[in-house]
């Protein structure tokens, strides 16, 4: 294990002076503690030596796979949308509600099957832990067959055009099954991945941001994090025309701990390693929040952004896009203030958390390395596992 010195923000002194309101609880302000632009005092933070090479192309793999069936969806999606019929017909078939109200798509079950199978496949089985957002208990009832149905041939559509995977079609079980893995109560010892298959569904039903984000913990820390962002631009989000049809989109982050921060275009360019934003002054800052005012109180961020004296309107990006867009600097501030009651999953930040720590380490990090030690499937505060320094 090595200890890395590193410089953290004025978060204290920032949260004194913040106006804020009683939904604004310490936990809440993780987000804005990974503003580039904060200060320094000091703090320590472990990163192991170990090499996680050999899982770290497996969940490049698994992600990019995952990304081309959300994507193929996505196209069914949008071409039947020129169909009125056909789209309503596609919608109903395809996006169901699960109790939390949150749209569950196709594509949410296809992206945990693949990934799932993929990491199974490349990686030693027999230790496998997963802990992801779905389970098949939906897809297991009799109105769930037809949706299965769907989801397996999309599944082995995906597996097969990667050629490595030849022919050898999974039947419905396989896929329950492969989703099921999914449901690894985690721990603070051994290895557990942690996938959300679709982060950022309600992005993904708009055509808008989504991520597939899949990262790995190992004795309780982020040691990997993958951020497949099917629609994200190549180029900076902040000064992007979405009508350009020129504009090309589709990015992988990734980052090792110890090893920094990397994109390439999902479809295979040369990885290049991505840095955050030089700028100290947060005048000139472009800052991200969610897309949705239901997820994060956009009223309190531009009264944050006011006092930090932002000038640019905020960039709304669904899902953990956001941080992989931080992470090659496209904006240097990320505000999230969930409403009262919600209940962060770990599945929602662990890989975007190190996709940025990685870069930070020897920055301005405030924060200290996620202690996730449960499946969190029922929700717990953020602060369990992202803490303040
Ligand atoms: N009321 C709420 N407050 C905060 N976050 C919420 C929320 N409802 C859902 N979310 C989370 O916000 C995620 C999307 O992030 P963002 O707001 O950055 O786009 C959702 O991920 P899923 O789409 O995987 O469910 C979900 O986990
Ligand atoms: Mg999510």
């Amino acid at each position: 294990m090595a200890t890395f010195t590193v410089s953290s923000g004025t978060i204290n002194s920032l949260t004194r002076t913040l106006p804020l309101t009683k939904n604004t609880k310490p936990h809440s302000l993780f987000s804005l503690s990974i503003s580039l632009t904060l200060k320094a005092s000091k703090f320590t933070l472990r990163a192991s030596s170990m090499s996680y090479d050999k899982q770290l192309a497996a969940a490049k793999k698994a992600a990019s796979l995952a990304a081309r069936l959300c994507q193929v969806i996505l196209l069914l999606i949008i071409s039947a949308s020129f169909l009125k019929k056909v789209q309503k017909a596609l919608l109903q078939a395809d996006v169901q509600s699960k109790s939390d109200k949150s749209p569950v798509t196709v594509a949410d079950y296809g992206s945990q099957a693949v990934v799932s199978v993929v990491l199974q496949k490349e990686l030693d089985s027999a230790s496998f832990s997963l802990v992801a957002e779905e389970d098949s208990g939906d897809l297991r009832k009799e109105e769930g067959k037809e949706t299965l149905q769907r989801i397996m041939k999309l599944v082995n559509e995906t597996l097969t055009s990667d050629e490595t995977y030849g022919n050898a079609p999974l039947s419905e079980e396989d896929v329950l099954a492969a989703i099921d893995s999914g449901r690894s109560v985690g721990g603070p010892s051994g290895q557990h991945w942690v996938l959300d298959p679709i982060d950022g569904t309600k992005g993904f039903v708009r055509g808008d941001q989504y991520a597939i984000a899949l990262a790995l913990l190992d004795e309780g820390k982020a040691v990997l994090g993958v951020l497949a962002c099917p629609n994200l631009p190549l180029s900076s989000v902040a000064s992007h025309n979405p009508q350009d049809p020129q504009e090309k989109v589709g990015c992988l982050f990734y980052a090792q701990v110890g090893s920094g921060t990397y994109m390439q275009s999902l479809d295979g360019s040369t990885p290049i390693k991505v840095h955050v934003t030089d700028l100290d002054n947060p005048e000139e800052a472009a800052f991200f929040e969610s897309f949705e005012a239901a997820h994060s109180l956009h009223d309190l961020s531009s009264s944050i952004a006011k006092k930090l004296g932002v000038r640019a309107p905020p960039v709304r990006i669904d899902s953990q896009a956001k941080y992989g867009a931080l992470s090659r600097g496209d904006g240097a501030i990320y505000l999230r203030f969930p409403h009262k009651g919600y209940r962060e999953k770990i599945w929602d930040h662990a890989a975007g958390y190190l996709v940025v720590a990685e870069h930070l380490r020897f920055r301005s990090l405030p924060l200290k390395v996620p202690t996730p030690y449960s499946h969190e499937r029922s929700g717990r505060p953020v602060s369990l596992f992202w803490q303040i320094i």
